[in-house]
């Protein structure tokens, strides 16, 4: 029986871990569970791979040096699908382009009207009609919630299977108030606040934001997995 990999969520923190050793050459061994103490050597700090500079300036003020990371501006090409494979591929692809440690994230805006779409594919709703168009979409439907979701995947290289990382806020759709420098950001307002994330202050948001509770889990799992870094490139 095939198994998937390692996904945590906001809810779930049981590992899983991908068992098809016949696909697995024996350099690239499954990476244990996290839990199991086991020390891996990195030849290099993470790359986070994103074409998103808004995405980068987030994750650095989330981080805040946590975890040892590089960035690296690159588009890299989505897959259509369920969430979790289209960032989990995109992982697939910054690790071989890298060779060697990658995180990726992908991000969705989902709309519970339309069964969690537009989802994975926001970023072209998004140019192709605008905050206004998002809202007009939901006119049709009497419940305007929705949910932001941020799936990170962290490649340990290019052989080995991503790990997958699901952070979720809950909110509503509403007409645009606030700064309109990142996405969707003033059409959402979380639940509990009366600001959308773009009226919110940036640490604000940080503190709630869908990106920040999957990096909390992104944080976790470095902390228990202990990697060692190593900067020569020879592991
Ligand atoms: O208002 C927002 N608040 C956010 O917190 C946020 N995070 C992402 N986005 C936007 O949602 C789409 C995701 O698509 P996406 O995950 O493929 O990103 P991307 O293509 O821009 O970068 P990347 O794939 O190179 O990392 C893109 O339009 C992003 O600009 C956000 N908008
Ligand atoms: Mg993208």
């Amino acid at each position: 029986m095939k198994e998937g990999p390692f996904v945590y969520t906001e809810w779930e923190t049981a590992a899983r871990r991908e068992n098809t050793a016949s696909s697995v050459a024996a350099k690239s061994a499954p990476l244990p569970p996290p839990s199991s103490g086991m020390m891996r050597v990195l030849s290099r700090p993470v790359t986070f791979v994103t074409g998103n500079a808004k995405k980068l300036e987030e994750v650095r003020a989330i981080l805040d040096n946590s975890i040892p990371f590089e960035s690296l501006k690159l588009d890299l090409p989505e897959l259509q699908g369920e969430p979790e494979e289209i960032s989990k591929e995109k992982a697939r692809i910054a690790a071989v382009k890298v060779n060697g440690p990658v995180l990726v994230e992908d991000t969705c805006l989902c709309f519970n009207a339309l069964n969690g779409l537009p989802g994975p594919y926001i970023k072209w709703f998004l140019q192709k009609t605008g905050h206004e168009g998002l809202n007009n979409i939901l006119m049709a439907y009497e419940d305007k919630t929705a949910y932001a979701m941020c799936i990170f995947s962290l490649a340990l290289g290019p052989t080995e299977e991503p790990i997958t990382f699901i952070g979720k806020t809950q909110g509503k759709i509403v007409h645009p108030r606030g700064p309109a420098d990142f996405g969707w950001d003033p059409i959402f307002q979380p639940d509990g606040y009366d600001q959308t994330y773009a009226e919110m202050p940036k640490e604000e948001k940080n503190k709630i934001s869908h990106r920040s509770k999957a990096l909390a889990m992104v944080k976790s799992h470095f902390a228990a997995a202990a990697y060692v870094f190593q900067n020569d490139g020879l592991v």
